[in-house]
């Protein structure tokens, strides 16, 4: 993989406070590494020949100053005094800015070995605590950290009882810390096993010892999988469990399902957002839902507001002299408002009957009743009323209002039908069968679920019939208009059996209408049953036979007998829609951070380039500010090393979501110049980005 540089302008040196590391190996490509460096010559020194370990040099003493194992077994020399002041990293008199004056000269470069990630850590704590102006030879930086093997384990005190490095969070404080960045004690790996919901910190013994080697092969670092959980405390995004990383739930997570033909690490930046056929549909809906009448002469109902008509396929008459429109479904003229509620702002239907007389209070309070019948494939009714404002007698009932959808008149026998080219009879392939069974199937389903809650209820549906059925979504039904029969024919003199019984009769008409995809299939029974006993499974046909004539004992339709019969099929449409669920949820969960990931950004526009504040020493050239400008160039500005700009989102949304989840995880930040270099984590940048949007806001 190329290394990547910054561009060569812009923000240049930074301001004294931040001290510089030079010389260091190029940045990660794309600086998407979540690991550390392990330079080539990651090997242990080894002892000349003859040598005694207790002659030896202890490398932690050379590296860090001090050896956590020296009075636990080390066999290493720990003598600090033939260490010159200059090796020593947490001397003060090495600490500061004055660092990065001479330090520097090594510049960057396509030349300089590439970073590669999931290493151990010992390359940052090296680089980090190691001033590079000091005379240790650069292989020393880059060496592994040494871990001694203990003389006698038995004899080991446990590892958790031994201090650990004082850690000091306020890592961004050049004032506390004499030194920026380059004096930092960089604290272990987070050794403790956080429980899952990451409050609880558990601080029991036994913490991974952080310097620990783990040998990588050139085969493993040739198949580094970036997603890959292999134990290793470099892991920390990729195995939280074993770590007490705060849980990053701020990280997208691939849930599945999972294309196929891509290695497991690899992503498309599609695969990050939700599906386009998905997020049209949405937009459409939303679209819909917020369409308004230019000039319109409707007026408000009751608490109904922006009433846009619905049913404009069906005519109706312009002005007084014009012809009667024929009535409805309902035996009167029906409209079809869309309107928003001046009560909750939420959208509603609105249909209205025109020229309807009320005769009986009790009539409309039967919608009482209806209201609380919830059930998935009813659309649920909310009120009725009586009114004049549309100057005649009207009655209005107020619906759930679904965008976009059709009724199944208009999905399967409109002119517009994708199955209008189907007629009865016609030949079809058995993978056109197969399909139009399982709509079927699915239709059965959710109508039986239906009329299951409304006859448990005590009510009858009596409006299963294609135009009052709703396609809401992908084989997604619902009945509706629901309780409009019951308060016009409120003294129709009609038993409740009678009514439930007449369902189960449109049921099977409905089902034989579209099986035989021939609106009138009733009208010949008997040859539209032979065509479904031709063409689909003998299931579906005893279902109807089940519908049309009822039980064989000659008593009334149940719907438990019903569900029994379709059972199989119940399974198989329940199992189908958890495997929706599964989608949908799947889907959400890559819109999931979006708006925190805007928010970011958001800040990020407001902190930098602001040209009223160039000139304000204490705005421009702090080194919060400097910081994120180099950090907005680690996001967004790489190039490769021909100069090119590397446009890879996947880049952006992972170092975003880093940065807002303040992970530990360090970067290598270049000035332009390449004169400067900054390492850095992004729990460093969080806290920078956060002092410096809150000092614009106190300056607001
Ligand atoms: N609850 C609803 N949510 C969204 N749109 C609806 C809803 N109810 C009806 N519609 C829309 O109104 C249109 C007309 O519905 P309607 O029930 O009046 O059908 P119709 O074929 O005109 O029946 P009728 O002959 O009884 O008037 C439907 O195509 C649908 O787009």
């Amino acid at each position: 993989m190329s290394s990547l540089n910054p561009r060569a302008e812009g923000p240049s040196s930074p301001p004294p406070l931040y001290a510089a590391v030079s010389g260091l190996k190029t940045p990660p490509p794309n600086g998407r590494a979540t690991g550390l460096y392990n330079g080539s010559n990651s090997v242990s020194p080894r002892r000349a020949k003859g040598e005694a370990a207790n002659q030896t040099q202890c490398r932690n003493i050379v590296i860090y100053g001090w050896c956590r194992y020296q009075d636990r077994g080390c066999i290493f020399n720990h003598d600090t005094s033939n260490i010159s002041p200059s090796k020593n990293p947490t001397s003060p008199s090495q600490s500061g800015s004055h660092l990065n004056a001479d330090m520097s000269k090594r510049k960057l470069n396509v030349e300089s070995a590439s970073f590669t990630p999931g290493q151990s850590p010992s390359f940052v704590n090296a680089v980090v605590a190691s001033p590079p102006q000091s005379k240790l030879n650069p292989k020393v930086l880059e060496a592994a950290v040494f871990t001694p093997r203990m003389g006698v384990t038995s004899a080991t005190p446990p590892i958790s009882s031994a201090p650990l490095p004082q850690m000091n969070l306020n890592l961004m404080d050049p004032m506390m810390q004499g030194g920026g960045y380059m004096q930092q004690e960089i604290p272990p790996f987070p050794n403790l096993s956080q429980t899952f919901d990451g409050m609880a910190l558990d601080q029991s013994p036994m913490p991974p010892n952080p310097y620990e080697y783990t040998p990588v092969t050139p085969q493993q670092h040739a198949q580094v999988n970036p997603y890959a959980h292999q134990n290793n405390p470099t892991d920390v995004y990729y195995g939280q469990q074993s770590y007490t990383q705060p849980l990053q739930y701020h990280l997208y997570a691939p849930l599945g399902p999972h294309k196929q033909n891509l290695l497991s690490y690899q992503k498309t930046v599609h695969d990050l957002f939700l599906k386009d056929h998905a997020r049209e549909d949405l937009q459409k809906k939303a679209e819909a839902t917020l369409q308004t009448l230019p000039n319109s002469t409707l007026p408000n109902v009751d608490s109904y507001h922006t009433l846009v008509p619905l049913d404009l396929h069906t005519p109706k008459p312009q002005g007084k002299n014009a012809p009667a429109p024929a009535p409805s479904t309902f035996g009167y003229t029906s409209w079809v408002y869309k309107a928003i509620s001046s009560k909750d702002g939420m959208p509603y239907i609105l249909r209205r009957l025109e020229g309807f007389r009320l005769s009986n209070e009790k009539a409309i309070r039967v919608v009482e009743h209806w209201k609380r019948v919830l059930n998935a494939s009813i659309v649920t009714v909310h009120d009725a009323f009586t009114t004049r404002v549309f100057g005649d007698n009207s009655i209005v009932f107020v619906f759930d209002y679904f965008p976009l959808s059709q009724t199944l008149q208009e999905v399967h026998f409109g002119p517009n039908s994708r199955y209008q080219n189907r007629h009865h009879g016609a030949h079809q392939n058995q993978t056109q069968n197969a399909n139009t069974e399982h709509m079927l199937w699915s239709y059965i389903v959710q109508i039986a679920s239906a009329l299951k809650t409304i006859h448990a209820a005590g009510l009858a549906a009596r409006t299963i019939q294609p135009n009052k059925l709703l396609l809401t979504n992908k084989n997604r039904i619902r009945i509706n208009c629901c309780s409009i029969f019951d308060v016009l024919h409120f003294e129709g003199g009609r038993t409740l059996l009678e009514l439930q019984q007449d369902d189960y009769i449109a049921f099977g008409k409905l089902i034989l209408s579209i099986a035989c995809n021939n609106p009138h299939a009733i009208n010949n029974a008997q040859k539209s049953m032979d065509y479904v006993g031709r063409t689909f499974t003998p299931e579906l046909k005893n279902f109807l036979l089940y519908v049309f004539n009822g039980p064989a004992n000659g008593g009334p339709r149940t719907m438990d007998e019903l569900l029994s019969m379709v059972s199989f099929q119940l399974i198989q449409n329940f199992d189908s829609s958890l495997h929706q669920n599964d989608v949908l949820e799947s889907q959400l969960s890559k819109e999931l951070e979006n708006g925190r990931l805007v928010r970011l950004l958001c800040k990020f526009g407001f902190i930098n380039e602001r040209p009223e504040f160039a000139h304000d020493r204490t705005w421009s050239e702090t080194g919060d500010r400097y910081l994120i400008m180099l950090f907005r160039d680690y996001v967004f500005h790489q190039v490769d090393e021909a100069g090119n700009p590397v446009i890879d989102m996947v880049h952006v949304l992972s170092c975003l979501n880093k940065l807002d989840a303040g992970t530990d995880e360090r970067i290598m930040l270049v000035s332009r110049d390449e004169q400067n270099c900054l390492i850095v984590s992004f729990r460093e940048l969080k806290r920078a980005i956060e002092s410096s949007f809150s000092e614009l806001q106190k300056r607001g």
